[in-house]
């Protein structure tokens, strides 16, 4: 895979600008970026350096979404450090916190497009290990849309709902993954229990996908939106995993009702393999 060409001045992923803290580097504001210390959150009105007119035949919506990522910080700097989006600085912030990007990994993002997840993950899994030096981790990103190569990375364009994809996955790796995780999104119907619902049915497909394709001991990470529906979606992933945890990055704006789970250390023996079915307590009684 050939690495994207850079224009002139454009930095690697990462690559720090005099005075600015790499992205995973932890800033004494709780991994706000450099430089963003007069626009707080980038979410209120007050705090707003730049505003857009509205303009005929532009939505309102789009206006003030417009507005939002003109004065977004985080959108700044992921400018600023050559990542594909903001979304990078939430897997940092998780990674940072439950270091699962470790060296030697083997990682599948889903719903990877545009990549900047992948993006983190490529130096963290190909890093020095403690003991053995140098460890050559893999990651496979998949996504319904093409996606623009990213050295280090396996790109494929797929419906994770495909009824092979785990298959497929697997025969890509060569073998199961050390970590699954996904930060994709339903289209949104503007409905936010719809939307929310929608949201952790891919969820919980993409459990269950992980439950086909992790190790033993491996990590799922998946966006979800708070809203009433996730306590079913936890009570799954409990079955499976020895710790389950929510988190909502400080990089997820907070107006969004978006948060995160962390599952760690999947219990693969806790599988049913004849029925493919989470084994529950009754099954085992
Ligand atoms: C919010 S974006 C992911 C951003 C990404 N984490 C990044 O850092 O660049 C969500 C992605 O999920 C993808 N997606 C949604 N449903 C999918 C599916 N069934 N299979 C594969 N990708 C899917 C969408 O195409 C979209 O690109």
């Amino acid at each position: 895979m050939t690495d994207k060409k850079k224009t002139p001045g454009q930095k690697s992923p990462g690559q720090k600008s005099p005075g600015q803290k790499s992205p995973g580097q932890k800033s004494s504001g709780k991994n706000k970026p450099a430089g963003a210390a007069k626009a707080t959150s980038g979410r209120g009105q007050r705090d707003l350096t730049v505003k857009v007119k509205t303009a005929r035949g532009r939505k309102l919506s789009s206006t003030l979404w417009l507005q939002r990522q003109l004065n977004d910080p985080y959108v700044k700097r992921a400018k600023a450090d050559g990542f594909r989006g903001r979304a990078a600085y939430k897997i940092l912030e998780l990674d940072d916190k439950f270091r699962f990007l470790v060296p030697g990994a083997r990682v599948v993002d889903l719903g990877c497009a545009p990549g900047g997840w992948c993006q983190v993950a490529v130096p963290r899994v190909n890093a020095l290990g403690e003991k053995s030096g140098k460890r050559v981790g893999t990651i496979l990103g998949i996504d319904l849309q093409e996606v623009e190569p990213i050295a280090g990375c396996e790109i494929h364009q797929l419906d994770f709902l495909e009824d092979d994809a785990d298959e497929k996955v697997k025969t890509w790796l060569g073998g199961r993954a050390d970590v699954v995780m996904s930060d994709m999104a339903a289209s949104a119907s503007g409905h936010k229990q719809t939307d929310h619902l929608r949201i952790i049915a891919l969820c919980e497909a993409a459990a269950y996908f992980a439950f086909d394709v992790l190790e033993e001991g491996g990590t799922f990470v998946a966006k979800v939106l708070a809203g009433g529906a996730e306590g079913e979606l936890q009570k799954l992933l409990k079955l499976r995993f020895r710790k389950v945890v929510n988190v909502k990055p400080a990089a997820s704006r907070a107006d969004s009702s978006e948060k995160f789970v962390v599952a760690t250390g999947f219990k693969r023996d806790s599988m049913d393999e004849d029925s493919d079915q989470p084994e529950t307590a009754a099954d085992r009684s």
